[in-house]
């Protein structure tokens, strides 16, 4: 048992034919003669919602694997823990879990339904893991521990459907409620989160699929049909959640739009259509959640419009809010040094995360001069707070498409002037707008 639980994510080369024991040899040999495991993890415990990737891998390792993700949860192993292998590194307390993935590189494809009229875009299906998620859990970052919260939450609700846990004495329906305000990184969040799933639970599922409901297209045109056309759409992920080997993960975004206060529309002008997409819905929900393979993720930006009835039946209702100055910090940095990596910045000095930056602060290590770009940059997530996540990632591109008169590389210390004028003008054109 260890205070934590280290998770090693091995992503397999596209073109690599070696078999999975072959790599997983090779992973172990890596693990075992690596003698940095106690430093990995104590760097890993002092910074918030991280991860540690290797992309510069030794050589018996390059040929087939792409790169290794390390993170951290801080909880002990349940003895039957099945989500990949487990491994006690010999030398140390400390356990170990490991998972091997490929990236699906197929593109999404659409489901479309029948209407009286025409077809009509109902669905999109994304086969997990996929390129097209690749590190976007690792890019959002929150407050609080909410990523592994959520991971943890599904992870418990799949493993108590797998044990056949009585649904009547036990109730959990496998549906997550994310809400909260535009450009926080809901529909983000829900599709890393699906994205992930399907890593660590590879050695359960055969497959994993990643269903997004279009909402807003069921429910637009053929108002008068919307109730059917919810059956229909649920008929047809039936038909994959049959096959236990697959896990499914659907995500309704902005759910408020099926799922109508009934109130409201009851008071409203097309009364029966809105109560019938809700019933649906809420039908619809109760007959899948008796398969042990699906998760329903559901995001709404304003939660009093959402029918009680639905809102009762989400297991996990989690509040994403806007940033705080810290999490602000460590999305300019994350930012910062993808501006350095591809050379539009030049920094000669180390962007230090939040907590290094307060750590060195307190032991005087950080006053000088050395470090006099971090605290401008802590300066400016002080000036963002309030801006949403969405916001925040577009400040660095608008601050050289805005400022740096096409003059690339632009040097730290500018760069972060020019921030400093973006963010001003956001809140202006803000203020403009009210
Ligand atoms: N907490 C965060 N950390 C890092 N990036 C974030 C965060 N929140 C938002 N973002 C960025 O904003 C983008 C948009 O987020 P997303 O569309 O998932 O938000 P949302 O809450 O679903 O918004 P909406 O309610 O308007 O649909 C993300 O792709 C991400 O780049």
């Amino acid at each position: 048992m260890s205070d934590y639980l280290i998770h090693v994510e091995v992503l397999q080369k596209r073109h690599s034919i070696a078999d999975e024991s072959e790599i997983q040899g090779l992973v172990t040999d890596w693990v075992h003669c690596n003698q940095e495991w106690d430093q990995m993890v104590k760097q890993l415990a002092e910074r918030k919602d991280s991860y540690l990737l290797i992309d510069k891998l030794p050589k018996q390792l390059s040929p087939n694997v792409e790169a290794i993700n390390i993170s951290l949860t801080r909880r002990c192993v349940p003895s039957d823990d099945t989500s990949g292998h487990t491994w006690q590194l010999s030398d140390t307390s400390r356990t170990l879990k490991y998972y091997l993935y490929r990236l699906n590189y197929d593109s999404v494809t659409t489901d479309e339904m029948e209407t009286n009229e025409e077809q009509l875009p109902s669905a999109q299906h994304t086969i997990l893991p996929s390129i097209e998620f690749h590190g976007l859990w690792e890019s959002l970052v929150y407050d609080l521990h909410i990523k592994d919260q959520l991971l943890e939450f599904v992870l418990t609700a799949l493993m108590f459907a797998d044990k056949g846990v009585d649904n009547k004495l036990i109730n959990w329906n496998k549906v997550v409620l994310l809400h909260g305000p535009p450009g926080t990184g809901k529909t983000s969040l829900c599709r890393a989160l699906a994205h992930k799933l399907s890593i660590r639970l590879k050695h359960r599922y055969k497959s994993s699929q990643l269903i997004e409901i279009n909402s807003h297209s069921l429910f637009s045109k053929w108002f008068s049909e919307s109730g059917k056309l919810v059956m229909k759409l649920f008929e047809r992920i039936k038909e994959f959640v049959e096959f236990d080997d697959q896990l499914i993960l659907v995500l309704i975004d902005e759910v408020e739009s099926l799922a109508h206060t009934r109130q409201v529309s009851a008071n409203g002008s097309e009364p029966s259509d809105a109560i019938r997409v809700v019933n649906a819905l809420l039908t619809q929900l109760d007959g899948i959640k008796n398969y042990t393979n699906v998760v329903v993720l559901t995001t709404s930006n304003v939660t009093g419009a959402i029918d009680l009835a639905f809102v009762d039946r989400a297991d996990i209702k989690q509040y994403i809010g806007l940033p705080c100055v810290e999490t602000i910090y460590e999305i300019y940095r994350s930012c910062i040094q993808e501006l350095v990596k591809t050379s539009i910045v030049s920094c000669d000095e180390s962007i230090l995360s939040y907590n290094q930056l307060k750590c060195s602060a307190q032991t005087g290590e950080a006053l000088g001069t050395t470090f006099a770009g971090n605290y401008k940059l802590l300066q400016i997530a002080e000036q963002s707070v309030s801006l949403s996540g969405r916001t925040l990632r577009k400040i660095p591109f608008l601050a050289i498409a805005l400022f740096s008169c096409g003059q690339i590389p632009i040097n730290f210390p500018l760069f972060l002037d020019f921030m400093a004028k973006t963010v001003t003008k956001q809140f202006d054109d803000r203020n403009g707008l009210k």
